[in-house]
Formats: C-alpha cells, sequence, structure tokens
C-alpha cells in the first residue's frame, strides 16, 4: 500500500512526516525509517515524524523515529514542523492555531504565529543528574560546571534534560570543533546511560550564542530546537546568558526565552519541501 509523505525543514532539520491520524501504530517501522532517511538512497532526512491520533486528551500524539532507527522522546524543530503539517492536513476544519500534542515527553503546545513561525511551550527543563540521567552528579543534584573526560581532554558540562537528555559545553570558537570526532564520543559516553545530545556554545553576548550540535541518533544536523532550549537554560544556569536570547545555529536562529513560570518558549519556522508516495 502506498504511503503519502511530506518533507519539512525547520532551519535544516530535516524530516519526513506521515499523516498517522487513522492508527496508534506507526506506518513504517524503525527499519524502514533507517532507509528513508538516508541521503544517497533514500529521500534523505534527519528523522520521521508520525502524526497520530492524540492521548490522554490531547489533540494529536507525535513519534518520530531518529535516522539510526532510535526513538527520541522529544523533537523540537520536529514538533514546529509537525504543527505546520498538521494545519495543512486539517486545511478548512482547522479549530485552532495551537496544537496540544502528546509526546513520550509530555503534552507539548506548538502555536502557529500570524507571521508564519511557530512558538512552542516546550514545558519545564529537569535538572537533576537522575533526570539527565547522568552518572556526572549524584541523583538529585544538578548538574552545573562538571568535568567531563572526552579524547584526552577535560570538559566543563552542564545537563539539561528537554524531554531528552542534553550535555552542553561553552567554548571559545564553534567552528573550532571537531564534531565528527569528538561528536561521538560525547554520545556514547559511559556517563550518559541513554547516549546524549551535545551543544558547542559559543556566547557572543549574554543575548546571543552560536551552537553546533552532534545529535544523539542522528549526528551532525543543522539545527536542535531541544538542544538550542537546554543550551539557553544551561546559560542562565552558568551566568553567562539572560533568559532570553537567539541562538544561532548554522541552519538559522532560534529565539528562545526561559520565563518567570519556569517554562520555556521555543520559536522558530517550519517549511515544506516537499511531499511524494512511498
Ligand atoms: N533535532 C531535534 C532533536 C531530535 C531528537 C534527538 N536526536 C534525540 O535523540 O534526543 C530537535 O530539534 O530537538
Amino acid at each position: 500500500m502506498a504511503i503519502d509523505f511530506t518533507k519539512y525543514q525547520g532551519l535544516g532539520n530535516d524530516f519526513i512526516l506521515i499523516d498517522n491520524r487513522s492508527s496508534s501504530e506507526p506506518a513504517i517501522t524503525p527499519d524502514r525509517a533507517i532507509k528513508l532517511c538516508d541521503r544517497h538512497f533514500g529521500i534523505g532526512a534527519d528523522g520521521v515524524i508520525f502524526a497520530l491520533p492524540g492521548e490522554n486528551g490531547t489533540d494529536y500524539t507525535m513519534r518520530i523515529f531518529n535516522s539510526d532507527g532510535s526513538e527520541p522522546e522529544m523533537c523540537g524543530n520536529g514538533i514546529r514542523c509537525m504543527a505546520a503539517f498538521l494545519a495543512e492536513l486539517e486545511g478548512d476544519a482547522k479549530k485552532s492555531d495551537k496544537y496540544q500534542i502528546h509526546t513520550l515527553a509530555g503534552t507539548i503546545t506548538p502555536q502557529l504565529m500570524s507571521d508564519g513561525q511557530v512558538k512552542v511551550d516546550m514545558g519545564i527543563p529537569r535538572l537533576t543528574a537522575g533526570e539527565i540521567p547522568t552518572t556526572l552528579a549524584i541523583e538529585n543534584e544538578k548538574v552545573v560546571n562538571q568535568v567531563l573526560q572526552v579524547a584526552g581532554k577535560s570538559w566543563d558540562v552542564t545537563c539539561v534534560n528537554m524531554g531528552n537528555p542534553h550535555c552542553i559545553t561553552f567554548v571559545e570558537d564553534v567552528a573550532a570543533i571537531e564534531l565528527e570526532k569528538i561528536g561521538p564520543q560525547f554520545e556514547n559516553h559511559s556517563a550518559f546511560p541513554e547516549r546524549i545530545n551535545t551543544e558547542f556554545i559559543q556566547v557572543v553576548n549574554s543575548g546571543y550564542v552560536k551552537m553546533r550540535v552532534w545529535e544523539r541518533g542522528a549526528g551532525i544536523t543543522l539545527a536542535c530546537g531541544t538542544g538550542a532550549c537546554a543550551s539557553l537554560v544551561a546559560g542562565v544556569l552558568t551566568g553567562k546568558c539572560d533568559r532570553t536570547a537567539t541562538v544561532e545555529l548554522p541552519g538559522g536562529p532560534l529565539l528562545i526565552e526561559w520565563s518567570d513560570d519556569q517554562r520555556i518558549y521555543m520559536t522558530g519556522p517550519a517549511e515544506k519541501v516537499f511531499t511524494g508516495k512511498l
């Protein structure tokens, strides 16, 4: 049976979206997702996203497979793309610009803005070592400025869980980081039992930082929404950033705010690229 798909991208973090509203089981397997994400032999993407029926009173459920077939709890750029995809699927039947979306990280709320951007209530960051999870500190302590040995070097890291796990390190010059070499060593470090996404951050000023990312299950990507949120939180915890900042990624900027209600808000684009049939 043919399956329709639509390719979307959020700052170059690209996804194959599948209308899965008629079933609670993803229409394709993780093995097939690996093949579809392949940039030479497949469609090419950082992941496959399924728009499923809502659970726990939500409008819809989002599930995602990374390009290595693993299933993360959340995806920030992906949920903006999913909101744009849902608006298109609903067409004239669309009742609201806001969606309550069930994810493995809880309910996340994206809102379509009048300028075409999508603003997402990303929830409250979790900060203890047990919540990351990591062995870098004792279970109920925050993981701020801890030392991690990677590639024969000591790195000063701060960890944040935005539904999925992130390890953030502040550097002088992001362009000088050998991502391809050290990214996998962070991702698979024994301090992170569920592997980790790693963000390298250069603080230009307290309201503007540059970021490069090595994603768990996807490698180098042009942007990571949860990573940008986690990095802003790490910047605030270490006294380097204001509570609102622009995070400049290789694919473009995201506006991130850690609001007084403790929730994180992320604003950025989501664009349709093409449609096709599998
Ligand atoms: N690119 C995403 C994050 C996707 C999931 C990640 N690779 C993981 O395994 O946690 C984003 O925009 O947040």
